[in-house]
């Protein structure tokens, strides 16, 4: 395999457990990942999904309970000691004292190669806070300056947990039109989050996690699709109801079917498709169709796993 073609991230048959006072926490169940140069890929879950372990995993903060993880074909620690990986975690220390600058120059003289501090407080839309201190800064500048610091080896991945959390709309859209760029220059970005909003805006990728798995992996508008189904209900003559909700099931564009006494609910990615036929062919009454918030949609995918599967 030439080095080109080295995935940015491999995560095989991945398990991470913790020991804990009721018993052990089994924070990822088993997950694969691949992940190829170049890609944006937002991991998207719930709280207490997995997505924190399985990024701390990648950065080599802490060790696989089993499976495997390669990073730019090499070891996890190896990939973040030659500053080929950086990460922008939830938290992590600032010297509240130094100013925007001051933080930049201290954390670039510690490689020994780096890229120009001007050039990388500029990138992150620091270039008007930079004489600013760091406890005089919002939560979001602090932010971007963590992200400044990330840029400073150059590296091929940039791994960013939750990076915008907490922060108001405007913020976030700071935070991610700085990021933007760097997408576009084509640096690898591997991103949790737990706003589909976000994922779907900036993510080519989406995979989403719930309860330490991967519910659903795809291009992003084939996830947007899943999770923005919407719901057609209708009643049935009662002997007519299962033969309806078997011809149902046949749709491709049918997710689930629940029946309910003379009651129908299909949740679907047509609509359309599902009212015509249950108006036309099955002879269906009070029809109503809704759609679910792209919130609720995401709970439903990652909740329901036997309806999640991509
Ligand atoms: N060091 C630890 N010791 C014990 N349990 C842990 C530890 N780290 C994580 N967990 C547990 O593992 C599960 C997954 O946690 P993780 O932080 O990976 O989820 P997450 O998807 O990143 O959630 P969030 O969005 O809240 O950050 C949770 O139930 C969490 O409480």
């Amino acid at each position: 395999m030439t080095r080109a073609d080295t995935p940015a991230v491999e995560i095989t048959a991945l398990t991470k457990s913790f020991p804990s006072r009721a018993g052990t926490v089994q924070a990822v169940r088993g997950i694969d990942l691949t992940v190829a140069r170049g890609e944006v890929v937002a991991v998207l879950g719930p709280n207490g999904a997995g997505k924190t372990t399985t990024l701390d995993v990648v950065l080599g903060l802490t060790a696989p309970t089993s499976g495997e993880v390669r990073v730019l074909g090499r070891s996890p620690r190896e990939a973040v000691r030659t500053g080929r990986v950086s990460a922008v975690l939830q938290t992590g220390g600032l010297l509240r004292d130094l100013t925007v600058r001051e933080t930049v120059e201290l954390i670039a003289s510690t490689y020994a190669v780096h890229a120009p501090v001007e050039d990388v407080v500029r990138r992150a839309n620091l270039t008007g806070v930079s004489s600013r201190k760091v406890s005089k800064c919002s939560g979001g500048e602090q932010q971007r300056l963590r992200f400044a610091l990330a840029l400073l080896p150059d590296p091929e991945l940039l791994i960013l947990d939750e990076p915008t959390a907490g922060m108001d709309v405007s913020a976030r859209r700071a935070f991610w039109d700085a990021m933007h760029a760097e997408a576009a220059a084509g640096r690898t970005v591997l991103f949790a989050t737990h706003y589909l909003e976000e994922a779907d805006s900036f993510a080519s990728r989406i995979v989403l996690v719930a309860d330490g798995r991967v519910a659903a992996d795809g291009p992003t508008d084939v996830i947007r699709g899943q999770a923005l189904g919407r719901t057609v209900a209708a009643r049935l003559d009662l002997d007519a109801v299962d033969t309806a909700a078997t011809a149902l099931r046949s749709l491709v564009s049918v997710r689930e079917v629940r029946v309910d006494h003379d009651r129908l609910t299909v949740t679907t990615s047509d609509s359309d498709a599902v009212a015509r036929v249950l108006l036309t062919e099955l002879g269906a009454r009070d029809l109503e169709v809704t759609t679910g918030s792209l919130e609720a949609a995401f709970v439903a995918l990652t909740s329901a796993p036997e309806g999640a599967a991509a």
